[in-house]
């Protein structure tokens, strides 16, 4: 798994050879301690140059060994026998050198990178910290501040920017490897000691423990509650007070507690969940490596509204051509004049050419008759999607994908007004679509496979996370959002403030409470698609609206808010008080403190304690229950789908890993009792009651989180 190759010149090529990313795993590491001594042994070598099989230096240590036994020679000290031996050592670095790939790079006495190489260390990402000498070496390097910034945040930088920091002594825009055997010969003989890391002293300056304070309120203030990167600032401060060995030390115990903690778990558990949403499967067995995708150049976008505008963008910013569509010409100037100045900007920002000559604008559905596929992103109503969708079919070409842009409407409905329903796909994209990570892609009962597969390959190359998932109201990301937005409204019936449970939700973890979210993105949005369903209607008293509809609880707090023109952010009040319309900053509101008082009182409830405790229990196992009923109904095809589309299109905290890992790691035996006990208090909330998979994983002895599909699959064959 090490290549050891005698050059012609004295010099040994030590070749790492684990594909796809070339990751140090056990064998790995053996294979570079034997060439190592090989080298060593050899009195004709005078260097020794490290490279990685396909131009790829490494991705670091192999995180799949992290959940097993480690085995193999340890990485910390495989790295401090490659800097201490007599023998000059390069690291020539194509690809990537992240993590501990970096270390080993930082082990060595010179480093040559390829102008493309990208570099980091992205430990914090997976829970821990660059534990094989990364947070003692790197300091040494390019002094406190910068690797603060690197080591806490995980931020991968180019050959170039290395470079300016000295990571990297030399960039070259041919081949690495030819580049550090030229070094290594211009250098053989000069001494070594300059040159090893460990060496050197303490990096220490009068203003560490301000720039060390300052990077502590950064990360708390940006991953609350995360254990990682508090850590990292720790590790780097030893190496600025500290002698090498007790630096070493201090991170070696650092790496300890958190190798250990549930956050690291959770962490790499999204890691490889992120990356197997990509494999997506079907009921009807078609999955990623048995469909095959059709290419798309060229996309319609239907509708210039704040989601077909981050849609257009997301799309030319990946190199497609666009044909933007509006209904009339006033809309389409303004459209147009939004999506030119975002694309001008990020060009700006990234010092790109602008793309905007894969951009047209239309007034004509003809316009879309050669497109390849197209994104329907019209205001959220069934009846004007339908109507789109069969105008669609007079002028697209036979073949032409046809996606909906909905965050919850029936794709299935959709597809019947057109002459292929199995072309016809749904696309839930997340405001601002540009920005946001996450695609849903909804499969409908007659989509075809290559139509999931045509839609997921267009997601992964305008790189959003895509997972694919079954039609049913909400699809999974809002069918579950809907209980967790219901659990928040009656904790404030029973007792709780906005400020209250928003503050339980930031402690755990997510960025903002919900009630902060619903402010921003508008209340009058939900009251919309409420009045559009029948919840709302001229037969419900608006003083004293029922809390009771469709059989069950319901709880008319936003209404009443909307009635009273509070729509959140957009008019300066909503659950919060902002300082004008549009303004940011959220303060509580003594009105509303007020109108839940008054509110109590006029139904008669008893004002309860509500602890932070049952905040957090009755929003996430809400989650977790709904998910479980999702998995149950095959609308998402395992748990990690789940917890993919919470971690990056709903705020949940990346640490906890999702709402169903988070279910695993308190217990599922835990996560039913609760439920019980929640749905005997509230017995007029039928969503409360524990769902069938999990009363039956429970009674199967709650196994691991990865062999849910196995149960779920057999729960399945049964029904
Ligand atoms: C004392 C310890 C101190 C050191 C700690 C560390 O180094 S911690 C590590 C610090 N390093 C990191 O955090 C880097 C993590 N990796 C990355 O950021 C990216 O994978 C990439 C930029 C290397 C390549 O991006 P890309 O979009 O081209 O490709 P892709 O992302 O789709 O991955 C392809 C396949 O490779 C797999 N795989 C990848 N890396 C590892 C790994 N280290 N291990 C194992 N497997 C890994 C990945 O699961 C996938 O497998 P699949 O699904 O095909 O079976």
């Amino acid at each position: 798994m090490a290549r050891y190759t005698r050059l012609t010149e004295p010099i040994a090529l030590i070749t790492l050879n684990n594909p796809p990313v070339n990751a140090l795993s056990s064998a790995v590491r053996s294979g570079i301690v034997d060439s190592v001594s090989q080298a060593l042994k050899d009195d004709q070598v005078k260097a020794v140059v490290f490279c990685g099989e396909n131009r790829m230096f490494s991705g670091g240590a192999d995180i799949k060994e992290f959940s097993g036994s480690m085995s193999g020679p340890p990485l910390v000290r495989m790295i401090h026998s490659i800097e201490a031996s007599e023998k000059l050592m390069v690291a020539a670095i194509e690809g990537v050198a992240l993590g501990g790939g970096l270390e080993l790079a930082l082990g060595c006495h010179y480093r040559v990178a390829n102008t493309k190489a990208r570099l980091g260390l992205p430990e914090v990402t997976l829970g821990f910290l660059p534990g094989a000498g990364g947070t003692q070496r790197l300091p040494r390097l390019t002094g406190i501040t910068a690797a603060l910034e690197l080591i806490t945040t995980g931020r991968q930088i180019s050959a170039q920017e290395a470079l300016q920091l000295g990571i990297v002594d030399q960039v070259t825009e041919g081949n690495a490897v030819q580049a550090a055997m030229e070094l290594a010969l211009s250098v053989i003989g000069q001494p070594l000691n300059p040159r090893r890391l460990s060496l050197r002293p303490p990096v220490w300056s009068a203003d560490v423990d301000s720039v060390c304070e300052v990077a502590l309120a950064r990360v708390k203030q940006h991953s609350r509650g995360a254990m990682a990167p508090v850590a990292c600032v720790q590790a780097v401060r030893a190496a600025a007070m500290l002698p090498y060995s007790k630096g070493m030390e201090k991170e070696r115990q650092l790496m300890d507690t958190l190798f250990r903690s549930s956050q690291a778990r959770a962490l790499q558990y999204a890691f490889f969940a992120q990356r197997n949403a990509g494999k997506w499967s079907l009921p009807n067995g078609a999955r990623w490596n048995n469909t095959k995708a059709r290419d798309v150049q060229r996309v319609g976008v239907i509708g210039l509204g704040t989601m077909g505008r981050g849609i257009a963008v997301s799309l030319v910013k990946a190199g497609l051509s666009v044909v933007a569509l509006e209904s009339d010409a006033k809309q389409l100037e303004s459209g147009k004049k939004a999506v030119t100045a975002m694309l001008q900007r990020d060009a700006q920002r990234r010092g790109v050419g602008s793309p905007l000559h894969l951009l047209t604008f239309a007034l004509s559905f003809h316009q879309l008759k050669d497109v390849d596929l197209v994104i329907e992103a019209v205001f959220e109503d069934m009846n004007l999607k339908k109507r789109v969708f069969s105008d669609l079919c007079k002028v697209l070409r036979a073949g032409t994908l046809i996606c909906t842009n909905t965050s919850g409407l029936n794709v299935d409905e959709l597809a019947k007004v057109t002459d292929r329903q199995h072309l016809v796909v749904g696309m839930h994209f997340f405001a601002p679509a540009h920005v946001m990570k996450l695609l849903e892609v909804v499969y409908g009962s007659r989509s075809s496979p290559e139509a999931v597969a045509v839609a997921m390959a267009l997601g992964k190359r305008i790189q959003k996370v895509c997972v694919a998932v079954g039609n049913c109201p909400g699809f999974v990301g809002n069918r579950m959002l809907k209980l967790y937005m219901d659990q928040s409204l009656y904790l404030l019936e029973e007792g709780a403030t906005p400020e209250q449970v928003d503050q339980a939700l930031e402690e755990f973890g997510f960025a903002m409470g919900i009630f902060k979210v619903a402010d921003l993105s508008g209340l009058d949005v939900g009251w919309r698609v409420r009045k559009a369903s029948g919840l709302i209607g001229p037969d419900i008293d608006p003083v004293n609206p029922s809390r009771w509809r469709l059989g069950q609880r319901y709880c008319p707090l936003p209404d009443m808010l909307c009635q009273q023109g509070r729509f959140g952010q957009k008019t300066g009040r909503g659950w919060y008080l902002y300082n004008s319309p549009g303004s940011k900053e959220a303060k509580p509101d003594p009105e509303i403190l007020n109108f839940l008082e008054d509110y109590r009182l006029k139904y008669g409830i008893t004002p309860q304690r509500i602890s932070s405790q049952e905040v957090i229990e009755r929003c996430a196992f809400s989650l977790a229950n709904e998910g479980f009923r999702i998995l149950e109904d095959g609308i998402a095809a395992g748990p990690e789908d789940i917890d993919v589309i919470y971690l990056f299109g709903y705020g949940w905290p990346r640490h906890r890993g999702g709402p169903m890992f988070y279910a695993s790691q308190v217990g599922l035996s835990v996560v039913l009792e609760k439920m019980e006990h929640y749905h005997r208090i509230h017995p007029d909330v039928p969503s409360l009651e524990p769902s069938r998979l999990l009363r039956r994983l429970v009674a199967e002895g709650s196994p691991p989180i990865q062999q849910w599909r196995n149960h779920i699959k057999n729960l399945h064959s049964q029904l």
